[in-house]
């Protein structure tokens, strides 16, 4: 083909034969390299454009699943399934303890005296209760602010009405309870409590106790829950509870949900803002070595991921608080029963501690709830002698569920109660026996005493599977310090958090598992009888950032 100034009249041709485009005339080269040019920009723009429609996509499809994942999260509820789960004890290993994470390791707080005082303490006054202890209480001499209308009392509901265990001697801690590995006949199981747990005059509640009050169930004969008729008042199912009462959670919300995030999210961070993080973050009680650590994986992300817009600031701030609060232990509560107690299984034994005011006793009753409305039996141990309304009130959660309470006087030694709780839920076959117990100790000599006996006695009957230790959220770094005390008294397996609907330092719950090295596992959420929930990070994360 020859070379021509101008197009070619026939360019399919030309094209076809090759030549036009690399060899002939200047101009003609020239123009075909531009028409080249161009079309190679178009091939290269349409590959940058479709790459860019692919990664818009890719994002939007991130996006959406990001969106779905909190959805199904509920975006601050518990996923539907959640409840609160049981189990049989020995299934979780010894807690970690890592005590160097602490992050105040001066000087071992007690409790009472050196530890934080409650709330409600001032008007119940702190007594030291000598171990072991007298009889000296009555039931008429009950302090006036002691009465059966505390707050922690469960609503409409009647006076407690379960067996008392009669008054009781000063118990002889040095003789032992003697080991009864089967159940023996009724009286001598009595005998041998009256002997062991408390220096041979303990009283105890034998099954057919006359002293059910008349006003319990028309017709029934004193016994388990199981045998007797109670009209069981409707129970909230514990699945789905966060949900529920996410609102409660207000006020952390505000801390986490709005400070912090409403700083993350804005983007271009400088360190002014990081510091303002780090202020929110201790000021929601999480403790100084946990938000360092945070805010130092927040930086390293933000970074890394070239976090921009609020949700992807929203996802990594949760990312990072779930797994500030990860454990390798079970958050499941250890009250089922080692096999079936009908069949000569035994009950699962959890005791309740913490210090007074804590919401020791509404915690055991929402609990005892909960396994009731699991279908499960169970039994109260009244251990908390040193006021007689936490005997009446946690009588009145029994009322409620159905449950039999075992009790003693005020002053009445502790560990005789439990033991006897323990005695008279393996002989009628509850499922589980939970027992309250008191944290009015002035010293932490006499709270090891105390607690100490307590484990001791009711090892001599049965295990103890779980002691959950309840924590007051509003005390902050004062519960911590005092509870501190309580793992080193007892070897506590989980942690219930109460009061966080009333307060902005929800960050607590960060804190006190990681000092304690101890899962939590329930949060209480308000007065009511179904205000407790299961802790479930995720769906706590959620709640939290609202
Ligand atoms: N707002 C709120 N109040 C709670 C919660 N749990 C318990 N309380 C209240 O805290 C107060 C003390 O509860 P109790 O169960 O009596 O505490 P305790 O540790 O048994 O106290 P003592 O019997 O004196 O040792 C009561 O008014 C309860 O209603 C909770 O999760 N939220």
């Amino acid at each position: 083909m020859q070379a021509r100034h101008g197009f070619p009249r026939e360019p399919a041709a030309r094209v076809a034969s090759g030549g036009a485009l690399f060899g002939c005339d200047d101009g003609r080269v020239s123009t075909t390299n531009v028409i080249l040019i161009i079309v190679a920009a178009l091939v290269v723009l349409a590959v940058l454009v479709g790459t860019g429609i692919l990664l818009a996509r890719r994002r939007r499809v991130s996006l959406a699943q990001q969106e779905r994942e909190d959805t199904s999260a509920g975006r601050g509820g518990y996923r539907a399934g959640s409840g609160i789960s049981l189990s049989s004890g020995g299934t979780t290993g010894a807690p970690e303890h890592p005590v160097e994470e602490r992050t105040d390791t001066q000087g071992q707080p007690g409790v009472g005296d050196d530890a934080a005082v409650p709330r409600d303490s001032q008007r119940r006054g702190m007594v030291d209760v000598p171990l072991p202890s007298s009889s000296e209480a009555d039931d008429t001499t009950v302090g006036t602010d002691d009465t059966a209308t505390t707050t922690g009392e469960p609503p409409a509901a009647e006076s407690a009405t379960a067996p008392t265990v009669p008054e009781q001697q000063p118990p002889a801690e040095s003789e032992p309870v003697p080991e009864t590995d089967t159940p023996a006949p009724r009286d001598e199981d009595s005998e041998s409590t009256a002997t062991a747990a408390s220096g041979g005059a303990t009283g105890t509640v034998p099954p057919e106790s006359p002293e059910r009050p008349e006003d319990s169930q028309a017709g029934a004969e004193p016994g388990t829950a199981a045998e007797t008729e109670v009209e069981v008042e409707p129970i909230e199912p514990s699945t789905g509870r966060l949900e529920r009462l996410r609102g409660r959670l207000a006020r952390s919300q505000s801390m986490f949900g709005q400070s912090v995030l409403g700083l993350l999210g804005a983007g271009d961070l400088d360190e002014d803002s990081w510091e303002e993080i780090e202020d929110t973050l201790l000021m929601a009680d999480l403790g100084a070595t946990t938000a360092s650590e945070i805010i130092e994986r927040l930086r390293t992300e933000v970074a890394a991921r070239g976090v921009r817009t609020p949700e992807q600031a929203r996802a990594l701030l949760r990312e990072v608080l779930v797994d500030a609060l990860a454990t390798t232990q079970s958050r499941a509560v250890q009250a089922l029963p080692h096999g079936d107690p009908a069949d000569g299984g035994k009950p699962a034994v959890a005791l309740v501690v913490g210090v007074n005011g804590t919401g020791k006793t509404t915690t055991t009753g929402k609990l005892a709830r909960v396994l009731v409305a699991d279908g499960r039996t169970v039994l109260l141990g009244a251990a908390d002698t040193f006021r007689a309304a936490a005997v009446e009130q946690l009588g009145t959660w029994g009322e409620r569920v159905g449950a039999e309470v075992v009790r003693g006087d005020e002053g009445a030694d502790p560990a005789s109660v439990a033991f006897e709780s323990v005695q008279r839920g393996a002989d009628s076959g509850v499922d589980a026996i939970l027992v309250d117990t008191a944290g009015r100790l002035h010293t932490k000599t006499g709270l090891m005493d105390e607690l100490g006996k307590v484990k001791r006695v009711i090892g001599k009957r049965a295990q103890v599977d779980e002691v959950l230790l309840v924590l007051d959220a509003t005390t902050g770094q004062n519960g911590l310090a005092q509870a501190r005390v309580f793992a080193d008294v007892v070897d506590v397996t989980g942690i219930v958090l109460t009061k966080l609907d009333g307060t902005a330092k929800g960050g607590i719950v960060f804190q006190v598992q990681r000092e304690l090295g101890v899962p939590v596992k329930l949060v209480g959420l308000g007065e009511g009888a179904d205000d407790l929930a299961p802790f479930e990070p995720e769906a706590f994360v959620d709640a939290l950032l609202g």
